[in-house]
């Protein structure tokens, strides 16, 4: 008899096959993204970077379901995105995914903790205790539970947006330029805080940044260009993605 092993088959949290978008039609037609395919593995941090105009937004919103791609494929896990219709892709939206904005989105007539716990809500679901005091530990505002958000520095309120992303516990999390608003100190402790999440919670990261710097948190760094891939860096610094970025035609980054 004889014995074969398998090498087990993981499903990648994101898969991007032959994506395409164009936006418009006839001489006005705009093509944001050219036949992109990407496969992240659970648990990993990466960071999307290019010149403006590159695609970088419109690559996020197909991946996270907010816009659909006019051909390709994307899956989140074993979903396909690319499939649903509008009110499927909003409870996937809500119950699978977490979203973390420059603007950080919190609503002002709640608490932080009302905050947090939204999705859960919105999703008709039981606060799980454990996990609520692991995320709440985790972004460091065990003391600020029953604040507004004005009552809250900028780090303070885009740290409560990480925390309600969590709270699902999402399939991924996207975050568009997270520290834009932010100091150069506050900025590093928001990026220390979605690398705890990465490495100590096992969470999938996925975020667009301008910065060199914030991108050199992740595990691993892919550059849009025109719309198309134009690399993947690993293990990536400030100095050689800057270096990156001036050879894809944006000038002067560090
Ligand atoms: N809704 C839309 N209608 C028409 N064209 C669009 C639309 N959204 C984006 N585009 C175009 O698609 C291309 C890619 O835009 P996108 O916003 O994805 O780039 P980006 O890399 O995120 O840019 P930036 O860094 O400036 O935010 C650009 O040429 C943009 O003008």
């Amino acid at each position: 008899m004889s014995t074969q092993t398998f090498a087990p088959v993981v499903t990648p949290a994101l898969r991007l096959a032959g994506v395409s978008k164009v936006y418009g039609s006839g001489d006005g037609q705009v093509h944001a993204l050219r036949n992109v395919s990407i496969e992240l593995r659970r648990g990993t941090f990466t960071a999307v970077m290019g010149p403006s105009g590159s695609g970088k937004s419109t690559f996020l919103h197909c991946a996270a379901g907010l816009d659909q791609p006019t051909s390709g494929q994307v899956w989140l896990g074993d979903a396909e995105l690319s499939k649903m219709k509008e009110t499927q892709l909003t409870v996937l939206r809500r119950e699978r995914i977490g979203f973390v904005f420059q603007a950080y989105n919190l609503l002002s007539s709640l608490t932080v903790l009302q905050n947090i716990t939204l999705p859960l809500r919105l999703a008709g679901k039981r606060v799980d205790r454990g996990l609520l005091d692991q995320v709440v530990r985790s972004v460091g505002l065990a003391d600020r539970m029953n604040r507004l958000p004005s009552e809250l520095s900028g780090g303070q309120q885009q740290r409560v947006a990480i925390a309600r992303a969590l709270i699902t516990r999402p399939d991924a999390v996207f975050a568009d330029e997270p520290t834009g608003a932010l100091d150069t100190r506050t900025a590093r402790q928001v990026l220390e805080l979605l690398r705890h999440v990465v490495t100590d919670m096992g969470q999938t990261v996925l975020m667009v940044t301008h910065d060199p710097v914030a991108a050199s948190y992740a595990d691993s760094v892919v550059f849009l260009a025109d719309g198309q891939l134009a690399g993947e860096m690993r293990r990536p610094t400030p100095e050689r993605i800057a270096a990156q970025m001036t050879h894809l035609g944006e000038p002067d980054l560090v």
